[in-house]
């Protein structure tokens, strides 16, 4: 017979909470590489990506959700039904709720839908390095009113503090199992949503307010080019998709300048995560009200 040590286990993990609660950070912070985009501008996580921890012992396939929260348009919509086909179908979920700030009503919200699942639920104070010892200590009373919750445990994914005990408490919950996915695997994303998703990120990085949801990327070409000998370069078309006509000046910025930093930013993540030499050539093109648009959200992906 196998001692629990010997004992594997396998299965899908799934984090929500609200919009800038720190969900892609920790995912960053398990898995170890950088693949999921983070943002100090809520909700820009749009895609279910996965990232794969694979330990002696189990291997946890976490999904990377967008935060649940009230729709407004369509895409709002979608993405709740998402996150909710998404809830049904994972073995643990984690409840992220932030150290530094209060709990509210979109707090108690999530809270109200997770009771309904069958899966336990981690609780997870995030980003402990930004809140005092008292503070974290009633943040976990509060957490602890808030619902019936598997475990209670504060992390911080930035100082890298209980990350490790996070994935003990969350692979604990895993049913027994083959592993999933091959060891060295940390994403199932491809390269092309990848590339759109660190495009997005580099202009998030650089414009402020409504511009956020009115940003989508699409990689159009990858076309490795002829170098005759030279190290290898790979040009890449993409356009960036606006909702209004009002907001192509604020991309390109004076005489083009933010584009062009754009395209800097995003080419240097890009050839990070290729490992070769990119030229990446980025179009502006307005779509007009994408985000209600059943068949421009088909076109784009969502
Ligand atoms: N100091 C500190 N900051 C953190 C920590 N985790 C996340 N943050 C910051 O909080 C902000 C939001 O983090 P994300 O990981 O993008 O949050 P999210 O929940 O995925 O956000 P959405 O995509 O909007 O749902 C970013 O600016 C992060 O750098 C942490 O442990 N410590």
């Amino acid at each position: 017979m196998n001692s629990e040590e010997d004992v594997y286990r396998s299965g899908f993990c799934a984090f929500v909470g609200r919009p800038n609660a720190g969900k892609s950070t920790l995912t960053n912070a398990l898995v170890g590489s950088k693949i999921v985009i983070t943002s100090d501008k809520p909700q820009t996580t749009r895609r279910a990506v996965r990232g794969v921890l694979s330990r002696p012992d189990g291997q946890l396939v976490l999904v990377d959700t967008p935060g649940l929260h009230r729709p407004r348009t369509l895409l709002g919509q979608r993405l709740n039904d998402v996150v909710r086909g998404t809830l049904a179908d994972v073995d643990v979920i984690g409840f992220c709720l932030p150290a530094d700030e209060k709990i509210g009503p979109g707090d108690r919200f999530i809270a109200a839908e997770l009771s309904q699942l069958k899966a336990p639920v981690v609780a997870i104070v995030t980003k402990t390095d930004r809140a005092s010892k008292p503070r974290i200590a009633e943040q976990l009373m509060a957490v602890g009113q808030l619902g019936e919750f598997a475990e209670v445990v504060p992390v911080s994914a930035v100082a890298g503090e209980q990350v490790d005990l996070l994935a003990d408490l969350l692979i604990a919950r895993l049913p027994t199992g083959p592993q999933l996915y091959p060891s060295e695997v940390r994403t199932d994303e491809s390269d092309e949503s990848r590339i759109a998703e660190l495009i997005r990120e580099a202009a998030l990085a650089d414009v402020r307010d409504e511009l956020p949801h009115s940003i989508a990327v699409t990689v159009e070409e990858m076309n490795p080019r002829d170098t005759e000998g030279r190290p290898p370069l790979l040009d890449i078309f993409a356009t960036l998709h606006l909702e209004r006509t009002s907001q192509r000046p604020i991309i390109l910025g004076a005489g083009g300048s933010r584009l062009k930093r754009i395209g800097t930013d995003a080419r240097h993540g890009i050839e990070e995560l290729l490992g070769q030499r990119v030229n990446l050539k980025l179009h502006v093109s307005v779509m007009g009200e994408w985000q209600r648009d059943p068949k421009k959200l088909d076109r784009l992906g969502f």
